[in-house]
């Protein structure tokens, strides 16, 4: 459950509620309408001057509210010498996973033939592959994504979009920012469009289309 009161940032966000109990969300606007504020604020990487947030009943930036979520912001780097198993294996360390939650993100996300790959030698596309399957590992219950999509091939988008639906189907909650329409229809059931730091409107994503 996320709960967000009257939420604002100075100059970039204002008067902002939430309440989702869950499903996805999707964070919509122009470039600089402040969803990655939004998302910042959610993932306790930006103090809010004003409103309340609430995760599952936690402060965003306490431990208990980074153990329920994965934030994966937009531009992520990793050591470029690591190749991706590294990556994969470091991540599955720092958050305690199984191997086996490790094994099904890589296959989640389509990556067993690039794991001997060093992260400089991946294109951008398959970087973002590599991101979502060290971030996602493990199924923290509220994925916070920033433009999850923007870097994926149409193959990329189906294999988040059948893992965003796993997650959602063991009752998960996703929160994500998107620009293409078709990314919009195939990851989220609800919307919130945000001009100038406020929402202007909000509503179900009609066309939204099952899982392949
Ligand atoms: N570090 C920062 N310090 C101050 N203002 C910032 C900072 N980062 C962004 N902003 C401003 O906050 C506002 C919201 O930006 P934000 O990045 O949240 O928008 P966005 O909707 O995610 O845009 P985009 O679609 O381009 O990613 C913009 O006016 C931006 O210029």
């Amino acid at each position: 459950m996320v709960e967000v009161i009257d939420l604002s940032k100075k100059g970039r966000l204002q008067g902002v509620d939430l309440h989702l109990p869950a499903g996805s969300l999707a964070l919509l606007g122009p470039n600089g309408a402040g969803k990655s504020t939004l998302l910042g604020l959610l993932a306790g990487r930006l103090r809010p001057d004003g409103g309340v947030v609430r995760l599952f009943g936690h402060p965003p930036r306490s431990l208990a509210a980074a153990r329920v979520r994965a934030y994966i912001p937009q531009h992520l780097t990793f050591p470029s010498t690591l190749r991706a198993e590294e990556v994969l294996e470091a991540a599955r360390r720092l958050k305690g996973a199984s191997p086996a939650s490790k094994e099904e993100a890589i296959w989640r996300m389509g990556l067993q033939d690039r794991l001997k790959q060093p992260v400089a030698q991946l294109s951008g596309g398959w970087r973002q592959r590599l991101t979502l399957a060290a971030g996602l590992m493990g199924y923290p219950p509220l994925w916070l994504l920033d433009e999850p999509a923007s870097a994926l091939d149409s193959e990329g988008l189906a294999c988040l979009q059948d893992w965003l639906a796993a997650h959602l189907a063991m009752g998960g909650l996703v929160i994500l920012s998107a620009h293409r329409q078709e990314e919009i229809s195939r990851l989220a059931e609800r919307y919130i469009y945000l001009e100038n730091g406020r929402v202007v409107r909000q509503g179900r994503i009609e066309y939204a289309q099952e899982p392949s």
